[in-house]
């Protein structure tokens, strides 16, 4: 792989009528970090030329003044060429044009004669999966006709369809600038500097712009100026994904253990069509979160006996030594672990403890029966619980049932369901999980019959659920205890046994 170009630049794009709002959110940009602003032009009230003279003279960082041609019509064409000629004339940083644009003859002599600024060329690929070859052959006759830098939008409907774009990032010999547009082309700004791209984008806090990091988040999570060719890129393959705290616990975590490595989010559809796309080594371990916990034991080469027995993986690393996909599950561990040190602590207060697990013997009520859910039921199995299953696709729930000789019921049992006092309820279902935070899987008064309710679901921190059952006296397990032991867990797994529990516990209790 090509050494990656150092200093990626962070720019924000700038869409304001007016000069004044061009130059308040500049500063804005500033503020959240940016190295660079693109100030489109085109999206502006255009009044007079001088706008560009007022916008250059009081612009307070490096610029890149872009003008679209969003209309054949003679007067966008010809205010487009003047607005670029003027910005020649005052040697902003960088003037962007569309390949059409540079292609004229007028505009190329103007552009020989003025060579201070750089130009940037832009061209637009719409749909039609573009192979590598072919946004090569773009690309060469992009910079056939004297284009500096090289900007490509893609519009992409895939996380597979960014990999020809990486590839693409990593062998091009002008610098290039690709902008991925929609909601899964959001990793191609994140992982370009690792592949060689001249600049990344991110949005203004308060403006998001589907598919693009914020400014703030490519400078504090990501901190994409530290990311190079030899960075490793874990992820969370899930649907949907931008729930999870993972970036803000694995990221900063790995500064602090000096691992070279960063976690990204990343929004997948269909989970075999992904692994079998990112096959290189630098794409070096996954978390796999809803609802691809069970289809990813599939993609594995080898599982683990526990998360085979269980049916379901909640993370994969690509084995250093053979490039083999291993698959793990490291919810099990977690979820069981931590509702038995409540139980335990439970026991303790009142005196009595015990060496077999508190869960021995206890009912074990649970709803989900998706990857979670599994870990759960098979968890709470081996400990020798009774393990009754509800989930609103009832034959999930048997499926799960027989696999743990455990019992299931129909969804609509599930409030009336008391067969004696002091069990245990799990939550492992999406049910109270934001944005429907108000809903709960229980009524409050069924919730009486239970010694400890746990939840799966961490955002928010304290669901509904678990407020009603603090409320009614129950011993509460949030989702968050679960959601760090699972990450400490993967943590290892992805850094070959690194150990930072007690910075990543302290990260969780000031982040989430
Ligand atoms: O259940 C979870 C949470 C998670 O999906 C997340 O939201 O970060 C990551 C998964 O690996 C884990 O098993």
């Amino acid at each position: 792989m090509a050494d990656a170009k150092k200093n990626v630049l962070v720019c924000t794009q700038l869409e304001c009528e007016t000069v004044e709002e061009m130059l308040s959110s500049m500063e804005q940009a500033k503020a959240e970090g940016a190295d660079i602003v693109e100030l489109c032009f085109h999206a502006m009230k255009f009044t007079h030329i001088s706008q560009v003279d007022n916008l250059l003279n009081e612009k307070t960082l490096p610029t890149i003044l872009s003008y679209r041609l969003n209309s054949s019509n003679e007067d966008c064409k010809s205010n487009c060429m003047q607005v670029l000629k003027r910005a020649l004339d005052l040697e902003v940083e960088f003037v962007e044009m569309d390949y059409e644009v540079a292609s004229d003859k007028s505009m190329s002599e103007y552009m020989h004669k003025r060579p201070h600024s750089k130009v940037i060329v832009s061209s637009y690929v719409n749909g039609g999966k573009p192979s590598t070859e072919k946004l090569g052959d773009l690309i060469a006759s992009i910079q056939s006709i004297g284009a500096a830098v090289i900007k490509l939008e893609i519009a992409v409907d895939f996380i597979t369809d960014l990999a020809p774009i990486f590839q693409l990032l990593t062998h091009c010999q002008v610098p290039l600038i690709v902008l991925a547009v929609g909601s899964r082309g959001l990793i191609s700004q994140i992982l370009a500097p690792k592949f060689g791209g001249f600049l990344v984008y991110g949005s203004l806090a308060g403006k998001s712009v589907a598919g693009l990091p914020t400014l703030v988040s490519l400078r504090q999570v990501y901190k994409v100026e530290n990311v190079d060719a030899d960075t490793k890129v874990f992820g969370l393959v899930s649907n949907p994904v931008g729930h999870s705290k993972g970036p803000i616990l694995h990221n900063p975590t790995f500064r602090h253990t000096r691992y070279n490595g960063i976690y990204v989010p990343m929004l997948v559809d269909d989970v075999k069509e992904f692994f079998k796309t990112y096959t290189a080594t630098d794409f070096a371990g996954f978390s796999v979160g809803i609802p691809h916990k069970e289809a990813a034991v599939a993609c594995c080469d080898e599982v683990d006996p526990l998360a085979k027995s269980i049916g379901a993986v909640n993370t994969i690393i690509r084995r250093p030594i053979d490039q083999k996909l291993i698959g793990y599950n490291t919810d099990c561990d977690a979820s069981i672990s931590a509702i038995e040190d409540a139980l335990r602590e439970r026991q303790v207060s009142k005196g009595v403890a015990s060496d077999t697990s508190p869960l021995a013997g206890k009912t074990f009520v649970l709803v989900g029966a998706g990857g979670a859910g599994r870990a759960l039921a098979f968890g709470a199995k081996i400990k020798g619980a009774r393990v009754v299953i509800f989930n609103r696709k009832y034959e999930r729930a048997k499926a799960l049932a027989l696999a743990v000789s455990g019992e299931a019921l129909p969804f609509e049992c599930l409030h009336e369901f008391c067969p004696e006092k002091g069990m245990i309820f799990a939550n492992a279902s999406a049910i109270g999980m934001e944005p429907d935070s108000n809903t709960s899987p229980l009524p409050k008064e069924a919730l009486k019959a239970y010694e400890l309710v746990f939840d799966a679901v961490y955002t928010p921190r304290n669901t509904r659920l678990l407020q009603e059952a603090a409320e009614v006296g129950a011993t509460v397990v949030s989702g968050v205890e679960m959601f760090i032991r699972q990450a400490l867990g993967q943590f290892r797994l992805f850094t070959g046994g690194l150990d930072a529990e007690s910075y990543m516990r302290k990260l969780v209790l000031d982040q989430f």
